[in-house]
C-alpha cells in the first residue's frame, strides 16, 4: 500500500519538523555509571565475585537500554583495590575477630572514590556486588557527593552488626553500622572521619523485607529508633502501604540510595545467594517497591548484591540472575503499564 507508507513517512517528517521548532527545553542527559565490585570477603562463600560479569553476560546493558532508550550507560568495569597499607594492618588489630577487615576497608575506600567519580560523570550509578559489605563504600561515597541522602535497604537482614555484636565475624552483616551517626563511635579505630565524614541520619534510613534479625541487631534497631518494615508488617499491611509509609518517612528534597540484597526476595525466585531465608518478597512485590521508588525520580544510587552463581543448580542461578535483572529493569525505567509514545506516525490512519 504505497499511499499509507507515504503517509507514515510524511507524518514522521512533520513530527520531526514540529519537534525541532518546539520551544520546550531539552531534557538534560540522563546517564548511568555501572561499577562491578567483585568483593567476596564479607562472608565465607566464594562465588559472589562472579556476579558482575555474569550479569553483563546476561545482557544487563541491553535490558536496561531497552527499557529506557534515552539512558546513556557507561560501564566502568570491575573495581580494583590494593590492600598492603600499613595503616589498615594497624587498624586490623582492633578488629581481629572480623574476617578480612583490611580487605573490606581497602575495597570500600576505592569504592568511595569510584562512586564520587561516577556521580560527577553521570546522573545515577549502579554498584553490582559482590557481597553486601560493599554497601558501606557505595552509600558512603554517595553521601560524600550528596550529603542530603535517604537510604532504602531492601534485605532479609539488617546488616547492622557492630564488631562487638557479630556472631559470624562476617562483615557483610555490618555495613549499615558504618553509616549511621549513632553507631560510628563503635568503629573508632577505622578512621571514618577521614574517608567518609558524612553520615546518614537515622530518620533517613528505611529497611524493607527483614526476616532474619540477630538479637543484638533488634536491640540496636529499637534503641536507635530505626524504621524497619519486616515481613510480618508487610504481610499485615501490604506492600502499597509499606511504600506509602516509606515515602512519607523520606525527606522529599533528598536523593535516594537503594541497596538491594537479592536475598530480600523469596528463595524460590532468588535461590542462589549465601544467606537465603524463606518467606521473602515475591518478585512482584520487589518490582512494585522499586517502581515506586523510581517514580519519585530521586533515585541516584543503587546496589544489587549477594547473587552467588556458585550456589544451587544451573537453573537456580538462571532464576536468580533473571530476578536481579527484573529488579534493575524496573529500577531504571521499565513500566509494566507500557510506554506512552508521543510519535503519531499515522499507523492507525488519519482522523
Ligand atoms: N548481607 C547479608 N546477606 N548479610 C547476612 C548477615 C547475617 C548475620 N546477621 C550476620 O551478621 O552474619
Ligand atoms: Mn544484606
Ligand atoms: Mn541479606
Amino acid at each position: 500500500m504505497w499511499w499509507s507508507r507515504k503517509f507514515v513517512s510524511r507524518s514522521l517528517r512533520l513530527h520531526r519538523l514540529k519537534s525541532t521548532r518546539s520551544t520546550a527545553p531539552r531534557k538534560p542527559e540522563q546517564s548511568l555509571g555501572i561499577i562491578g565490585v567483585p568483593f567476596a570477603k564479607g562472608q565465607a562463600k566464594l562465588g559472589v565475585e562472579l556476579a558482575p560479569d555474569l550479569l553483563r553476560q546476561s545482557s544487563l546493558r541491553q535490558v536496561l537500554q531497552s527499557s529506557h532508550d534515552d539512558l546513556v550507560i557507561r560501564d566502568y568495569g570491575n573495581l580494583q583495590y590494593a590492600v598492603d597499607e600499613p595503616l589498615l594492618q594497624q587498624q586490623r588489630v582492633h578488629y581481629h575477630h572480623i574476617r578480612n577487615y583490611a580487605d573490606f576497608m581497602a575495597c570500600n575506600r576505592a569504592l568511595i572514590e569510584q562512586v564520587k567519580l561516577m556521580l560527577v560523570e553521570n546522573t545515577q550509578f549502579l554498584a553490582i556486588g559482590g557481597d553486601h559489605a560493599i554497601g558501606f563504600g557505595s552509600v558512603a561515597g554517595h553521601l560524600q557527593h550528596t550529603p542530603n541522602l535517604s537510604l532504602v535497604w531492601i534485605d532479609a537482614h539488617a546488616d547492622i552488626n557492630l564488631h562487638s555484636t557479630s556472631q559470624s565475624g562476617n562483615i557483610h552483616g555490618m555495613p549499615v553500622s558504618f553509616l549511621l551517626e549513632q553507631l560510628r563511635n563503635t568503629w573508632q579505630h577505622a578512621g571514618l572521619q577521614e574517608i567518609a565524614p558524612n553520615c546518614l541520619p537515622k530518620d533517613q534510613l528505611v529497611y524493607i523485607g527483614l526476616r532474619d534479625i540477630d538479637p543484638y541487631e533488634a536491640f540496636i534497631l529499637n534503641k536507635v529508633g530505626i524504621r524497619y518494615y519486616a515481613m510480618d508488617t508487610i504481610d499485615r499491611v501490604g506492600v502499597p502501604k509499606i511504600i506509602e509509609m516509606t515515602l512519607d518517612a523520606l525527606n522529599p528534597q533528598n536523593k535516594i540510595h537503594v541497596s538491594f540484597d537479592i536475598d530480600a526476595l523469596d528463595s524460590n525466585v532468588a535461590p542462589s545467594t549465601g544467606t537465603a531465608v524463606r518467606g521473602g518478597l515475591t518478585l512482584r512485590e520487589g518490582i512494585s517497591i522499586v517502581e515506586a521508588l523510581r517514580d519519585t525520580e530521586r533515585v541516584q544510587g543503587v546496589d544489587l548484591v549477594e547473587i552467588n552463581p556458585k550456589l544451587g543448580s544451573e537453573r537456580d542461578v538462571r532464576t536468580t540472575v533473571e530476578s536481579g535483572l527484573e529488579i534493575l529493569k524496573s529500577m531504571f525505567g521499565y513500566r509494566r503499564s507500557g510506554r506512552w509514545s508521543n510519535i503519531d506516525t499515522g499507523i492507525l490512519g488519519s482522523d
